[in-house]
């Protein structure tokens, strides 16, 4: 394609380039690194022996997610999730780090809270030892996640060499029907490109249907980019990403400056990109996951396929189904709503307003876990607690939990679990666990029903 302009993803990258010549991996600066528990150890155990410090503790944050218990959050009995803890509060004492910590307003998952406390802004590039750290992309910056090599690089230096990537823009077009959400858009794109189609790139999600959609939807989307292949997935800020960081807690204290310097950050063109794809949303059907990685989706009015290879045959063998069988006939007796891609405010609202009214079905258990300590008060002020336990749902504390299993939060061996979160491969939600991924809506309404339904169907909620 023949260039004329630039990506948003150039501009942001040129803004940060510090040295290193274009071909070459490039030195660039960091405007915010997010810290957790998990990837952080060795990497400060790297600045005390070689008797480094923390070059710009101001852009450093941590919080504690992936093995804070949901309940009972102050006794943690896993020795292993106790350390990291405990290493993590010495860490940020000692090298003059903000912490959230376990019980705090601010604690909760890393990619909750960074949006939440306005940390999270246009323009910038956003690092993290974790792989969902794409989900800041969605305020247009550049952000991915980082080893814990380069998160001691990061502490020491604030900057980090990278590669630039090429760069895709997925144009999204189209109104989504009733009960279609953000989170069907990204698992229908894996679904139809695959676990790797975005390997390699950066990729900008525009279009008609990104304009309409709230932050918390665009961060879904964001979040996901990793299932693709991507390493960061973004989106041009405006009118509503502006509105979101207004009057956060560490949004710029000038916002008309602000928002004045963050406007520059879009695609001049879409033959900017070196590749483009392009998707019409409107005929999009919910979706949801048959198998043991997120591009095994189906929608939920259609079937599972035939078995194509033997990875599908090992994804049938373990996820305990038959190729054919409708995908609405898949047996749900656990379901989870939570997660850095979909346990936000407006994802409870949007699970509470599917519940409100009905009880889950028989033999199903049900977990509902804030983002964060916010995220939990703002939800308790509007009452979506009480429909939840009236539901017969458990009502947690803030943190990873049931996502992945490192925390005392598993599903149990052979049980289906819908769940809101973002990855379903093989044991991640506890051994033998059988996930399913979907939108928080249609979660919530296997839930009451005990299996999928289609929830663009009136009669079904
Ligand atoms: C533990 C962490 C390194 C990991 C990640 O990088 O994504 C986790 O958050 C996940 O979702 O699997
Ligand atoms: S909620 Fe899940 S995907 Fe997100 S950071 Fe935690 S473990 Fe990773």
């Amino acid at each position: 394609m023949n260039k004329m302009g630039k990506t948003l993803f150039d501009k942001l990258w040129e803004k940060h380039v510090i040295a290193g010549k274009p071909g070459e991996p490039q030195l660039i600066y960091i405007d915010l690194h997010l810290v957790h528990e998990v990837t952080s150890p060795q990497a400060f155990e790297g600045l005390r022996v070689n008797h480094r410090h923390v070059r710009r503790p101001e852009r450093t944050f941590a919080t504690m997610d992936h093995n804070v218990p949901t309940k009972d959050i102050f006794n943690i009995k896993d020795a292993i999730s106790l350390k990291q803890i405990e290493t993590l509060k010495k860490n940020c004492d000692e090298f003059g780090i903000r912490l959230a910590e376990i019980g705090s307003e601010e604690q909760g998952i890393v990619h909750v809270i960074g949006p939440q406390l306005g940390l999270t802004q246009p323009g910038q590039t956003v690092v993290c030892g974790d792989s969902h750290t794409a989900t800041h992309g969605a305020f247009g910056s550049i952000a991915f996640g980082i080893g814990t090599s380069e998160v001691e690089h990061v502490l020491a230096t604030q900057a980090i060499w990278q590669l630039k990537p090429k760069t895709m823009g997925i144009h999204l077009h189209g109104n989504l029907q009733k009960g279609v959400s953000a989170k069907d858009i990204i698992m229908a794109l894996i679904a139809t490109y695959g676990v790797d189609f975005g390997t390699g790139y950066a990729l900008e999600f525009y279009g008609d249907t990104v304009d309409r959609l709230s932050m918390e939807n665009r961060m879904s989307i964001c979040n996901m980019a990793i299932e693709g292949g991507a390493k960061m997935g973004m989106m041009k800020p405006d009118q509503t990403t502006f509105e979101y960081v207004t009057g956060r807690k560490y949004a710029p204290k000038k916002m008309d400056e602000a928002i004045e310097y963050w406007q520059q950050f879009y695609t001049d063109d879409p033959t900017d990109y070196d590749k483009v794809l392009d998707f019409d949303v409107s005929e999009l059907a919910p979706y949801v996951s048959w198998g043991t990685n997120p591009s095994m989706s189906v929608p939920v009015s259609g079937s599972l396929p035939d078995i194509a290879d033997m990875n599908f045959q090992r994804a049938y063998d373990y996820m305990g189904l038959k190729p054919h069988m409708a995908a609405s006939a898949i047996p749900i007796q656990w379901i989870f709503i939570g997660s850095c891609t979909n346990g936000r405010l407006a994802d409870l609202q949007e699970a509470a307003r599917v519940m409100k009214g009905h009880h889950l079905a028989k033999n199903v258990t049900a977990w509902i876990v804030p983002g964060s300590r916010t995220v939990k008060n703002d939800a308790e002020k509007l009452g979506l607690d009480k429909i939840f336990k009236d539901a017969g749902c458990e009502w947690r504390d803030p943190g990873c939990s049931a996502c992945l299993a490192m925390n005392p939060d598993k599903i149990p061996a052979g049980i289906h679990c819908a769940s809101t979160t973002n990855r379903n491969f093989e044991g991640r939600q506890g051994k033998d666990a059988r996930t399913h991924l979907a939108s928080p809506a249609m979660v919530a309404a296997a839930g009451i029903h005990g299996h999928f339904v289609d929830i663009r169907q009136k009669e079904v909620i």
